[in-house]
């Protein structure tokens, strides 16, 4: 059994007009903490996909450990946020005409895929929520910040009021987010350089001044996309499972060896 059922269905503690720092509950769940059967059932309770409320942490699987984390995508309309999923997830760019996504009902309606990641031997599973970013829609995002254990906030390098959006984006994060929420900064369609705007080192200096990690990735070329979902999942594997004794993982770190170990860019 992987789930713990804490509260049911619909019409429970969670609304979009939920108080913003209703939901600030650290994860503070670590390997320490485990029963010896594996099974962790963390106090903080999470919606599943049916829109009920579980308490889920991590199973063993075949002998694997597998955890589970949220990781939603946000930013303005049109950055890409459900192109550079559909990457991800399938490895395919969706070209064509853009189709904003639309979050009417959140609890129904919200799209996430689930991804499981091999993180050093151990499985990671992924479950990365996309967001409609028109503003009509900010409410149901709103209520799932608190939610979230990572986000991943997208600019277009191609759009300067994107990137200009950062900052709100960012105190909206504050606002309604955990207060330990993984956050990493994508300047996405860098594939884009006769049509870009946004300079990579205003990215890094953004980045920078809010103490955040951060790259530039294309959901067309496929550029940086794994390196991104990887360094939130390895984030997120040493914060649940981390010795007592072990160095703490560093993202910032994380991420700037790879960029520099690949010159910068990969697919
Ligand atoms: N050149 C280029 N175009 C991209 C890239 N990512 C997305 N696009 C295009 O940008 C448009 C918007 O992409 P979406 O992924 O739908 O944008 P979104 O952020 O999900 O937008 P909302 O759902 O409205 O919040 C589409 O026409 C995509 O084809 C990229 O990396 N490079
Ligand atoms: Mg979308």
């Amino acid at each position: 059994m992987s789930r713990k059922k804490a509260v049911k269905g619909k019409g429970s503690s969670k609304s979009p007009k939920a108080s913003p720092s209703s939901g600030r509950t650290g994860r503070g769940l670590t390997a320490a903490a485990a029963p010896s059967s594996g099974l962790v059932y963390p106090s903080r309770p999470s919606l599943s996909n049916s829109g009920e409320f579980y308490d889920i942490a991590f199973k063993v699987s075949r002998g694997i450990l597998r955890v589970i984390n949220r990781v939603m995508l946000v930013g303005d309309s049109g950055v890409g946020k459900t192109c550079l999923l559909v990457r991800f997830k399938d490895g395919a760019f969706l070209a064509g005409s853009f189709i904003s996504t639309v979050g009417i009902d959140f609890r129904e309606n919200m799209p996430h895929k689930n991804k499981v990641m091999s993180i050093d031997a151990v499985k990671v599973k992924l479950q990365i929520w996309d967001t409609a970013g028109q503003e009509r829609f900010r409410s149901v995002t709103h209520a799932y910040y608190r939610d979230a254990n990572a986000l991943l906030l997208l600019y277009d390098v191609t759009n300067k009021a994107s990137f200009d959006n950062i900052r709100a984006w960012l105190t909206e994060i504050h606002e309604y987010a955990q207060q330990d929420v993984v956050v990493m900064l994508l300047g996405n369609k860098a594939d884009s350089t006769h049509n870009r705007v946004v300079k990579r080192e205003e990215g890094e200096k953004l980045a920078k001044e809010f103490g955040v990690p951060f790259m530039e990735t294309s959901a067309k070329s496929g550029l940086n996309v794994e390196l991104a979902f990887t360094a939130v999942a390895k984030e997120l594997k040493h914060r649940t499972m981390k010795e007592p004794d072990e160095p703490k993982f560093q993202l910032k770190e994380y991420v700037d060896k790879e960029m520099r170990t690949a010159g910068c860019c990969r697919s």
